[in-house]
């Protein structure tokens, strides 16, 4: 580690999920990895391995695409038996209304600035998911959601501030206590869910996240000192070019075409 760290951490977006692949917002649709994701994973995996990480513990959400994307990780790493911890709390942000949509088609309807105000402002929520949305029953009534969230805590619609809001707590309570102890982490999680987490450990301002977009299955590590300050802030492992223009690609997603 490098002068003055204490604690690591390994965050990965999930591989591209099937949704992903088709540009539409997935939020807590339950999407499937694409082909094209679980090789990500896989790759990840070998990048990993190549530079001889070793994880004591991993966290992801409840959602399979982060979880096969950890699960191939692991595997690949053979570290599949660490100990795994699954939270709502990491999931992707809830587009509420727009879940399912096509984000071109959507631009092309309301306008990409709209879009962009949707996917990627701070604290302007999507339109809620009501009761007559196609994902709605699907999402709600998930035995997985049986003991949590509770009812008041179960999001119809997240903006990025109130993902934030359900995420940070399950970062201080249940990651934080684990990096105290020594351990070094592996979270898969999900686009929005982690712009959460880095916004807070690199202090980014509500404007200055709007223009930070996570690519699929690179991870990106963490150095922390005694006060969990970044020492070593969001280094990608993969080559400089591949990253930004997986970047690119990510915040090109809202453009009409
Ligand atoms: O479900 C989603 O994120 P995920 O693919 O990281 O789980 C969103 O559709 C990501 O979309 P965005 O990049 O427009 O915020």
């Amino acid at each position: 580690m490098e002068a003055g760290a204490k604690y690591r951490v390994v965050m990965v977006r999930h591989g591209e999920s099937e949704w992903n692949e088709k540009n539409l917002f997935c939020g807590w649709y339950d999407a499937d990895l694409s082909a094209k994701g679980a090789e990500e994973a896989e790759q990840a995996a070998k990048t990993l391995a190549g530079s001889g990480y070793k994880f004591d513990v991993a966290f992801t959400s409840v959602l399979k695409r982060a979880n096969k994307t950890l699960e191939a990780i692991l595997k690949g790493l053979k570290q599949e038996n660490i100990p795994v911890n699954k939270s709502w709390r990491l999931n992707e942000r809830h587009y509420g209304g727009l879940t399912g949509l096509n984000k071109s088609e959507t631009a092309a309807k309301y306008g990409e600035a709209q879009v962009q105000i949707w996917r990627r402002s701070f604290d302007v929520p999507p339109p809620p998911m009501e009761e007559s949305n196609k994902y709605y029953k699907e999402i709600v009534e998930d035995p997985r959601y049986a003991k949590e969230p509770t009812k008041e805590e179960f999001p119809m619609f997240e903006s990025l501030k109130l993902t934030i809001a359900r995420t940070l707590p399950y970062w201080e309570g249940s990651i934080v206590p684990e990096l105290k102890a020594g351990k070094t982490v592996l979270i898969a999680a999900h686009g929005n869910s982690l712009r959460g987490i880095v916004k807070h450990l690199d202090a980014i301002s509500d404007d200055g996240i709007m223009s930070l977009n996570l690519p699929t299955g690179i991870p990106f590590e963490y150095q922390l000192d005694e006060n969990l300050k970044p020492v070593v802030s969001m280094k990608f492992l993969g080559d400089e070019e591949t990253v930004k223009k997986a970047m690119e690609a990510v915040a090109a997603q809202g453009k009409a075409k």
